[in-house]
């Protein structure tokens, strides 16, 4: 038996638990001795990622059928890790992204109201900030996205908000800056399709099974002319999720905070830990910015260090990049 310091309710359902941060998430909760329920389209998920509980196959925008798993399985909470996740799709697809994300959202809610169940952690993001005022970035720095995918994270985070304050609902809103690195078993890892993240495209070229990395901008005001960003380690975040819940099953008040390490660093560095951490070079070269790109998102941790106690234990760039890499050498052994 499990000897958890966490306060966690048994029946737990994830949605998107077949997907990179989801399936991380799954395995922390099995080690609390939970074994998760996962709904997944598997759109963007794999079904073999799915390996500590039932995976119930279905869309979230499907009423009738999230209805059905939350009763069969007496849900009791809701991760709600489901949406489509890529900035550059979502700036030439916004329908697309207006229909999955806030359409899930929206039949989740409402199928969460009908069964009775009112505590959910959602995945929202630093995408939401949009070009932040200041650095480091607060909760309360403004919220202006400058994408359709930020937009519906917004927009999920004002339904969670107005709901909340109608109804007994209580929710963690998670606002993540960079997941990076994988499993330290390496059981799983990050398996986007098709992939367009830093580090995996760096590991991939480094190891020959991608193109050379692409270094979208090397004129923004940062010290290295690249884009600095706040990368935070998936173990990192899947603990996070484990004190969200905690906090709600304790009675908690509703809450929105950033989940980062407090730490950027630029495309440049990147390239640099993939380098020293595989041993092989990263060829890449100079592409123009990529749309949509803010110069520098780095989170002030503190909020969620005092609500929650979680503060990013595995915050050295070159261990995210050494629990990453396995996951591509692997795949690179299979093409
Ligand atoms: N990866 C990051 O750096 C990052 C940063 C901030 C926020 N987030 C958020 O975290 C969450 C997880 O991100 P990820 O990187 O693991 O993405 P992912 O694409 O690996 O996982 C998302 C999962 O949701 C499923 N899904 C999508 N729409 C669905 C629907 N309508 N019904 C059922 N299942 C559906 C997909 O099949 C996939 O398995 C997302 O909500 C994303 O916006 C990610
Ligand atoms: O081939 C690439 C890929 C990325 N980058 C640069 O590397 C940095 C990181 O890019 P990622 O695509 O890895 O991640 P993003 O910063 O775009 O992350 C955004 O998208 C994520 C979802 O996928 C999260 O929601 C996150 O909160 C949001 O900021 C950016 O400066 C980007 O320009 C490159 O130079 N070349």
């Amino acid at each position: 038996m499990t000897l958890s310091q966490h306060h966690l309710p048994k029946r737990i359902l994830v949605t998107g638990g077949a997907g990179y941060i989801g399936s991380h998430f799954c395995k922390a909760l099995a080690q609390e001795g939970i074994e998760p329920v996962v709904i997944d389209n598997l759109s963007r998920g794999h079904k073999d990622a799915v390996k500590w509980g039932p995976l119930e196959v279905a869309d979230l925008r499907d009423r009738e059928a999230v209805m059905r798993v939350l009763t069969r399985h007496e849900i009791e909470a809701v991760v709600h890790f489901a949406a489509l996740a890529y900035v550059g799709e979502s700036m030439v697809r916004p329908q697309l992204y207006y229909d999955n994300n806030l359409g899930g959202m929206s039949v989740l809610m409402s199928a969460l109201a009908a069964t009775g169940v009112n505590k959910i952690v959602f995945s929202s993001t630093c995408a939401t900030y949009g070009i932040p005022d200041h650095l480091p970035i607060t909760e309360e720095t403004p919220q202006n996205p400058i994408n359709p995918y930020g937009r519906t994270k917004l927009v999920s985070e004002w339904m969670l908000r107005d709901a909340a304050a109608a109804s007994d609902l209580r929710y963690a809103a998670l606002r993540y800056f960079n997941a990076a690195g994988a499993d330290s078993e390496a059981e799983i890892g990050e398996r986007h399709l098709p992939e367009t993240h830093l580090i995996p495209l760096a590991l991939m070229a480094a190891f020959g099974s991608a193109p050379p990395l692409k270094l979208f901008g090397t004129d923004y005001d940062t010290p290295d002319g690249t884009c600095i960003r706040d990368y935070i380690h998936v173990e990192d975040l899947a603990r996070a999720h484990l004190l969200a819940l905690s906090h709600l099953e304790s009675g908690g008040d509703s809450l929105a905070v950033n989940l980062g390490t407090g730490t950027g660093a630029s495309v440049r560095e990147v390239i640099d830990a993939v380098t020293a951490v595989s041993g092989r070079s990263v060829p890449y070269e100079l592409a123009p910015r990529r749309e949509g790109d803010p110069a520098a998102l780095v989170a002030d941790p503190t909020r969620a260090f005092e609500i929650l106690g979680f503060r990013a234990r595995l915050r050295d760039l070159n261990r995210m990049v050494e629990d990453a890499m396995p996951w591509f050498q692997v795949e690179t052994e299979r093409v």
